[in-house]
């Protein structure tokens, strides 16, 4: 991965901007407005929000949420050390504490109880209350609530509420048109801008399939892979079978289909 020298000297990972993403963000940031980002997976949400807390010389706590994620995962708990019971702080209490930056990667995923500790945060209260210890935090200057979700693969079940996303400013993520998506896996994978263009083409046809015979389309990140491995030296169209072929499905007549889609590209 690359970086770059933010103005005060530190380095944040490279992240090509789609839009104007990255104002929204500071914007939001000074203000202490929680973002939700929306979009496929694998389209850049995780690395722009690397790539902002560095700029902005904010910690940043990353939690991928799963279907087992409890508000106690994300507040704290009392825990037994050397024969002690000690308070120990969640990444969304040390986030709260310090004004960093919380990043609750694909939230809907989380159990209900998240949402009801997320409320009182996100809105002009900002704060956490802490029912184990009694306490009520207020949120340092400079905390942030940043949250992601992908609208295609959730059901219908697990999508937020309007009272929770009512609550967030928004932006949507989608996939980079192929001139900067092509710059972006060749700065990544260290391939040829040249030999990256028939990959991003492919791309590009294979996600005119989402919704047909795919579920999701293929991700900048697997493309990212797929130039890596032409990269050390794997033949082109293994590494396509590797790392945009199988990834995507498991059904045989599908996958024929998309390596006819392969030939088309590469003759
Ligand atoms: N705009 C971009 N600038 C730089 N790199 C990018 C950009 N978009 C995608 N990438 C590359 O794609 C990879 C995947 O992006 P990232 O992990 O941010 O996806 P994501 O949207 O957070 O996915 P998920 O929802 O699955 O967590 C990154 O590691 C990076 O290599």
């Amino acid at each position: 991965m690359q970086a770059h020298r933010t103005q005060e000297g530190a380095t944040a990972p490279f992240y090509f901007p789609q839009g104007d993403e990255r104002e929204v963000f500071a914007a939001a940031q000074a203000n202490g407005l929680p973002l939700l980002l929306k979009g496929p997976t694998g389209c850049g949400k995780t690395r722009f929000v690397a790539h902002m807390a560095a700029q902005l010389e904010r910690r940043l706590y990353t939690v991928a949420c799963h279907d087992d994620l409890s508000a106690t995962d994300l507040i704290g708990r009392y825990l037994l050390k050397g024969g002690e019971t000690v308070w120990v702080d969640g990444p969304l209490t040390r986030a709260v504490r310090e004004g960093a930056i919380c990043y609750l990667d694909e939230v809907v995923e989380a159990r209900k109880d998240v949402t009801v500790v997320l409320h009182p945060l996100t809105d002009d209260r900002r704060i956490l209350p802490i029912d184990r210890t009694g306490e009520e935090l207020e949120a340092a200057s400079g905390f942030m609530l940043v949250a992601s979700y992908n609208p295609g693969y959730q059901n219908i079940l697990k999508t937020l509420k309007p009272s929770t996303r009512q609550r967030f400013l928004a932006i949507e993520f989608d996939f980079p048109n192929p001139e900067q998506e092509t710059e972006i896996v060749a700065v990544e994978s260290g391939l040829p801008a040249q030999r990256v263009a028939p990959l991003v083409r492919l791309a590009g046809k294979l996600r005119g399939l989402k919704g047909q015979d795919l579920e999701e389309g293929v991700s900048t990140r697997l493309l990212v892979y797929c130039a890596t491995l032409i990269r050390q030296g794997m033949p082109v169209e293994r590494a396509i079978r590797a790392a945009m072929i199988e990834p995507l499905t498991d059904d045989e007549d599908v996958k024929r289909g998309l390596l006819d889609l392969v030939t088309a590209v590469f003759g």
